[in-house]
């Protein structure tokens, strides 16, 4: 984190944020979080413990039962265009190329513009889908279709990428290259970026910091800096720096999961 990032205002704010669903469940239980600009933030934790949840509130899709939350200083009450999302699965259209689903949002919706072609095929370049760009999504992989939706999150934008296992359902060597590609996407761009994955490896490669969530409700269990150098690299995966990490990275989310109070 250098100077200038540090001297920006939050990116993020969540400050006691709750959620309880009209069932009765309790996702999200005062929870605190405070994210910077350009940070890279992996959130993790038990299965049901309430990411997906904190996630769609900050971009505004699921209202909170308490607390405050923050973007860029804004309290959140809708979705925003310098805000993007992006699921498991990529929602792209069937019947527009990888070049004119990228393109969408500015033909559509709040968005519009009606231009940007080059900087499009620019982000497509950017995430690895250069001689792709009049591809259909039946002719891409899945790995393929989710880089177009994050080049579609780029045209919008988005300065703040909340990402939920956005490559939970591809195989584990195409979900490699993804990461190299997200990580380039951030080394460029330098947007804020709330990664909500299962995977630790993956978590201690790519983030600033480790976010770990107890069990239901989700409330802040243990944060885990990161203090590997960027630019990242799959060479890092053997350095002992990143091997200990990643030890201290389960031992917080063990504890976690066992109900036990951390201090990583
Ligand atoms: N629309 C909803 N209505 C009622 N309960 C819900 C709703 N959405 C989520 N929940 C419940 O809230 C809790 C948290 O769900 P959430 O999807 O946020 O967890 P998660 O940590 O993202 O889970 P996973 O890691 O398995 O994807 C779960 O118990 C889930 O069943």
């Amino acid at each position: 984190m250098d100077d200038r990032q540090l001297a920006r205002p939050w990116s993020v704010t969540a400050d006691g944020v709750s959620k309880v669903f009209d069932s009765g469940t309790v996702a999200v239980e005062d929870f605190d979080l405070r994210v910077r600009p350009g940070e890279f933030i992996a959130l993790v934790g038990p299965s049901g413990c309430g990411k997906s949840t904190f996630l769609r509130m900050v971009a505004g899709l699921l209202p909170r039962d308490a607390g405050e939350l923050r973007v860029h200083g804004d309290e959140v009450t809708s979705p925003r265009q310098d805000v993007g999302m992006m699921f498991q699965k990529p929602a792209l259209l069937p019947w527009r190329t990888a070049l004119e689903n990228v393109l969408l949002p500015t033909e559509v919706g709040p968005n519009r513009r009606g231009t940007g072609e080059a900087q499009a095929r620019e982000w497509l370049e950017l995430v690895g889908l250069r001689g792709f760009e009049h591809s259909y999504p039946r002719q891409l992989s899945g790995g393929m279709q989710q880089r177009v939706a994050l080049a579609r999150l780029l045209l919008i934008g988005a300065d703040v990428l909340l990402l939920d296992e956005p490559f939970g359902a591809v195989d584990e060597l195409t979900r490699e290259r993804l990461n190299l590609e997200l990580l380039a996407v951030h080394e460029r761009l330098e947007p804020t970026v709330l990664l909500v994955t299962h995977n630790l490896a993956e978590a201690v490669l790519l983030a600033d910091r480790v976010i770990v969530m107890s069990p239901r409700p989700g409330r802040l269990a243990g944060v885990l800096d990161i203090p590997l150098e960027r630019p990242r690299s799959l060479a890092m995966l053997g350095s002992i720096d990143y091997v200990q990490l990643l030890g201290r990275a389960r031992a917080t989310l063990d504890a976690a999961a066992a109900g036990q109070e951390v201090t990583a």
